[in-house]
């Protein structure tokens, strides 16, 4: 097979597993919870941790002892596939939401799955409401004992580096009061690579860093929390890689 076909029958293969199982699963958490809750997470990530072994994906998880805080808490990982949903899935914790851009509701099955899970969806085009949005999901994350995982480059990207952040996520965790615990997945540049439609097996490394508390500040601390939380990510992202190199050249 070409590489090109290759690649392509694998991602469409991808698809069309999150397609089937999506409305399978759609089925259990109606028949179990009856309805949107942060509780069809588990059955979500028990359907989606089965994915990697179809793929010949492992995972090396590191620092899970990291997700152990009381109460809730923020998440912001590196973003880069739509193949993030399996690393995801392999270490969420318990009463975690995500939060997604709109149009992924539209995508049949997949968008009910991720409705009926409590996925956070938010107009990225309008950010004064995917702001009003956001403050809202600062209130309920703790009246409700929630955490929320957030994608802050707002964007998948697949260069083995991270895209600058988006501060909606840290404006999030300063208004809730609540710390952020970074997550990072390295770099899958050697196994995926959607431009040289490369798709093998591969190991991905994942390390869950200490939270970082936010008690105290204000909305004036933002850019810098962002700022802190994207260095220690970059410098993670660089040694899980195996590119020490780069971390150095960047500063
Ligand atoms: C069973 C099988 C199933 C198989 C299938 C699997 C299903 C699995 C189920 C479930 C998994 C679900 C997985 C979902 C995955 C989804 C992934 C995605 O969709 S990633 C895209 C969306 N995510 C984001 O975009 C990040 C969040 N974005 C932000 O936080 C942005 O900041 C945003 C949208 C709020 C605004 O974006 P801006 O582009 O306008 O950029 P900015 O620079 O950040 O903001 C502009 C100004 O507004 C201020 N600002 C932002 N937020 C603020 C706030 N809350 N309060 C006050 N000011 C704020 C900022 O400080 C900035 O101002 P100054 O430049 O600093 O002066
Ligand atoms: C109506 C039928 C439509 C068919 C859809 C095919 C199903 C595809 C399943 C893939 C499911 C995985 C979930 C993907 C979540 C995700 O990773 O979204 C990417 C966006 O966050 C980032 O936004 P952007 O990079 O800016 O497009």
């Amino acid at each position: 097979l070409s590489p090109t076909v290759n690649f392509a029958l694998r991602i469409s293969f991808y698809c069309a597993l999150c397609l089937v199982v999506s409305a399978l699963a759609a089925v259990a958490c109606l028949l179990v919870n009856g309805g949107r809750t942060v509780k069809n997470m588990r059955i979500i990530k028990a359907f989606v941790k089965t994915f990697k072994y179809f793929f010949g994906l492992r995972f090396e998880v590191k620092g899970l002892e990291n997700f152990k805080v009381e109460g809730p808490a923020l998440i912001v990982s590196n973003h880069q596939s739509i193949l993030d949903m399996m690393g995801l899935m392999e270490v969420l914790p318990d009463n975690c939401v995500q939060v997604g851009k709109k149009e992924l509701m539209y995508m049949g099955s997949v968008g009910l799955i991720m409705y009926l899970g409590g996925v956070i969806f938010i107009n990225r085009k309008s950010t004064s409401s995917a702001k009003m949005v956001m403050s809202e999901v600062a209130k309920t994350m703790v009246t409700e004992n929630t955490k929320v995982w957030v994608y802050p480059e707002g964007t998948r990207n697949c260069t083995g580096d991270l895209l600058p952040f988006k501060k909606g996520a840290f404006h999030l965790a300063v208004q809730a009061q609540v710390p952020v615990i970074p997550v990072v997945y390295s770099s899958f540049t050697t196994f995926y690579n959607p431009k040289t439609k490369l798709f093998t097996s591969g190991k991905i490394k994942v390390e869950i860093l200490p939270p970082i508390e936010t008690k105290g500040l204000t909305s004036d601390d933002v850019t810098d929390l962002s700022d802190r939380c994207f260095s220690t990510m970059r410098e993670t992202l660089f040694r899980l890689s195996g590119h020490p190199g780069e971390a150095k050249d960047s500063s």
